[in-house]
C-alpha cells in the first residue's frame, strides 16, 4: 500500500518498513558474542510464550515479531503490539552457576536499564524507568509508558526476557491513554533497525558486565544505573499488594535484591518486591 492509496489516518507500508533481518543478524551475531540466533516472524501470539514453549533453547536465542496478537505484560495483562509499530522481542538468558540464583531477580531490571540506554543512545529520547518494569518517555511534558519488560522462567531453568517498545505509534493509535511512543517523544529517528540493534547491543553489554561480576548489582553498576534512571525514586507511591493490602510511602532506594524501599509515615521502612506488586500508583 502506498501513501497515495492508504486510507486516511492509517499508516502505510512505506511509513513502516519491515525489519531488515539479514542486516540485523549480521550485525548482532558475532564470534564470542551473546547472541547465537536471530529470527524475525511477521506475526505471533507472544514472543515470550514462543520461547518458553520451545525450551530448552540455546542461550542468546533472539525472537522478534513484527506484530503480536496476544502480547503479555506482567500478571498476564495484555500488551498491544500492532504490525511494525515497535520493537517486540524475547531472548533466552541462562546466567549459569557463576551467578547465584537469588540474584537472577535483577534480570528484568537489567533489561530495563539496557533498553533505556539503547533507546536514549539511538533515538535521542530521554527514557526513564518506572519500577519495576515500565519504560517511560515524556510526551508534551507528561510521563507516558512506551515500553515494558517481562521476564519468565522456562522449564529448563533459563530466563526468557521480553522487551516491548512502542516506536512509531501515533497519538490516535495508543492502546491506553497512559501510553506513549518513541515517535511521540520526539525521537531523532524512528527507524526500527538501528533501535533494535542498539537495544540488543546494550543488553549484551550490561548482561556481560553483570555476569562477570557474579550478578553483584553494585560491582556490575546495574543498581546505580537503575537508580539513576528510575522515575519512581523520590516520589510518594502506593504499592498495591495481593489480597487487597497496600503500602504507602516515599520510594527512597532499591535494596540489594532490587526491591523498592518505602519510607513510611511512622518512620519505618518496608521493601516491596516486583513479584508482590499488583499496581504501583502515585500517592497524593
Ligand atoms: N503498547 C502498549 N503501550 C503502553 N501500555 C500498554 C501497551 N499495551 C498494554 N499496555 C498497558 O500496560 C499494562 C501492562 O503493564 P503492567 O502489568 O506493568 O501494568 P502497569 O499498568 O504498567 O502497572 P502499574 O499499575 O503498576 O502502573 C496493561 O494493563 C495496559 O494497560
Ligand atoms: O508492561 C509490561 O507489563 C511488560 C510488557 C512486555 C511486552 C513484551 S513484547 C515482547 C514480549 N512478548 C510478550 O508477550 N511480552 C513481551
Amino acid at each position: 500500500m502506498t501513501p497515495e492509496n492508504a486510507p486516511p489516518g492509517r499508516w502505510s507500508d512505506l511509513d513502516r518498513p519491515p525489519l531488515n533481518t539479514a542486516m540485523l543478524r549480521r550485525a548482532l551475531i558475532r564470534p564470542g558474542g551473546l547472541w547465537t540466533s536471530f529470527d524475525v516472524v511477521t506475526a505471533t501470539g507472544s514472543t515470550n510464550s514462543d520461547l518458553v514453549r520451545r525450551s530448552p533453547l540455546a542461550e542468546g536465542t533472539v525472537l522478534v515479531a513484527e506484530e503480536q496478537t496476544a502480547g503479555r505484560g506482567r500478571l498476564d495483562r495484555s500488551w498491544t503490539a500492532p504490525p511494525r509499530s515497535g520493537i517486540f522481542l524475547s531472548v533466552v538468558l541462562r546466567p549459569g552457576p557463576e551467578v547465584p540464583v537469588e540474584r537472577w531477580g535483577w534480570l528484568p531490571l537489567l533489561a530495563g536499564v539496557a533498553a533505556a540506554t539503547g533507546l536514549s543512545r539511538s533515538a535521542g529520547v530521554d527514557t526513564s524507568l518506572k519500577w519495576p518494569n515500565d519504560l517511560l518517555v515524556k510526551v508534551d511534558g507528561e510521563e507516558r509508558k512506551a515500553g515494558g519488560i517481562l521476564a519468565e522462567r522456562a522449564d529448563d531453568g533459563s530466563v526468557v526476557v521480553g522487551i516491548g517498545v512502542n516506536v512509531t505509534l501515533r497519538a490516535d493509535e495508543l492502546p491506553v491513554p497512559a501510553a506513549g511512543s518513541i515517535a511521540l517523544a520526539g525521537a531523532v529517528s524512528t527507524d526500527r533497525d538501528p533501535l533494535l540493534r542498539a537495544v540488543l547491543r546494550s543488553l549484551e553489554q550490561w548482561y556481560g558486565q553483570w555476569r562477570e561480576a557474579a550478578g553483584d548489582p553494585v560491582l556490575s553498576q546495574i543498581q546505580p544505573a537503575y537508580a539513576a534512571g528510575c522515575a519512581t525514586l523520590g516520589r510518594r507511591v502506593r504499592a498495591e499488594l495481593p489480597g487487597g493490602r497496600s503500602v504507602t510511602g516515599e520510594a527512597v532506594a532499591l535494596d540489594g535484591d532490587g526491591r523498592l524501599v518505602l519510607a513510611l509515615a511512622d518512620g519505618g521502612r518496608e521493601s516491596v518486591g516486583a513479584g508482590d506488586i499488583v499496581h504501583l500508583r502515585p500517592a497524593g
